[in-house]
């Protein structure tokens, strides 16, 4: 188990971290639609493809509701039969940059996506880099777990999540219980010997060390090869990708929010299936390109 620096940034960070103009060509684009609080289809690259250089991008991606389409539990999620191989093609043309950005565990992510990819696991607070594991927060205290699960025994429909450093407590199978669960999950932070944070996703309250986020997960990222110096860009659809939306804005990225709420982000899919079509094209453009 490894720790940052004072910084935040990992003990292998580089200076100067990334880079900060913006070098995507349509800088005043999203200016012009940040201003009235407005996503734009995220079609920059069938419209601009001249102006873009892809080959400089480093891409980070969420998986639930966004690689993935969402199912009744977490179990059951399908990876299409394509899609590993599609992001190995991505992760060469791209020099390696390519990195899952999720709320699952590190361990859950290597069910789905075998090949010790780098990801930042539990919502940043399980890293892994070339192989290379550090996670960021305290151990989680297993007795809440245990305390949770005896105060839910009433709580028809919830499914506890059980991760090496987090706990989700997921209400999909009854919706009728979300109020009963965020109270449960709200006395737990606060019984926690650990500091927690309550983070919300979709039809799930989770339990998280406090301390980092998606955003800083992916600052960190982009603070050692092969992502630093590159455009980041970062697709997410749930709440918790709103810090990676965030920093990636100020970063000069191009962030995009998968469906139709309001976000920080500045492009917009509009379903798992087609962000599966766009990185197909971004693929086939970065292959095309002299
Ligand atoms: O950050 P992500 O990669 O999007 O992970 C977020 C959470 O995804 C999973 O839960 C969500 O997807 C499930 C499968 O579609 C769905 O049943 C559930 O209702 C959603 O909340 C995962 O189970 C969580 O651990 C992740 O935090």
């Amino acid at each position: 188990m490894g720790g940052t620096n004072a910084d935040g940034r990992g003990p292998d960070a580089q200076t100067p971290p990334y880079r900060t103009e913006d070098r995507s060509g349509i800088a005043g684009e999203n200016r012009r639609h940040e201003s009235r609080g407005e996503t734009m289809d995220f079609d920059v690259i069938d419209a601009r493809p001249r102006l873009l250089d892809w080959a400089a991008w480093a891409l980070f991606l969420d998986i639930d509701g966004t690689l993935l389409d969402l199912a009744p539990a977490p179990d059951d999620v399908v990876v299409p039969a394509d899609l590993p191989q599609r992001l190995e093609s991505l992760s060469r043309r791209l020099s390696g940059a390519v990195a899952l950005i999720s709320g699952r565990s590190l361990e859950n992510v290597d069910r789905l996506f075998p090949g010790g990819r780098d990801v930042a696991g539990t919502h940043g607070v399980e890293w892994r880099r070339s192989g290379k594991v550090d996670i960021v927060g305290a151990p989680w205290p297993d007795e809440l777990t245990e305390w949770i699960r005896e105060e839910a025994r009433h709580l028809t429909g919830l499914l506890l999540e059980r991760k090496p450093c987090s706990l989700a407590l997921h209400f999909a199978a009854n919706p009728k219980i979300e109020a009963e669960v965020h109270s449960l999950a709200m006395t737990a932070a606060a019984l926690s010997p650990i500091a927690l944070k309550l983070v919300r996703g979709k039809n799930v309250y989770e339990l998280v060390p406090a301390g980092t986020d998606k955003g800083k997960a992916i600052e960190r990222f982009l603070s050692v090869p092969p992502y630093a110096g590159r455009i980041p860009v970062f697709i997410g659809d749930d709440l918790t990708d709103e810090d990676g939306f965030k920093t990636i804005n100020r970063l000069g990225g191009l962030s995009a929010h998968v469906g139709s709420r309001a976000t920080a982000a500045r492009y917009r899919l509009n379903s798992p299936e087609e962000v599966r079509h766009w990185l197909a094209r971004l693929d086939s453009l970065i292959g095309d390109a002299p």
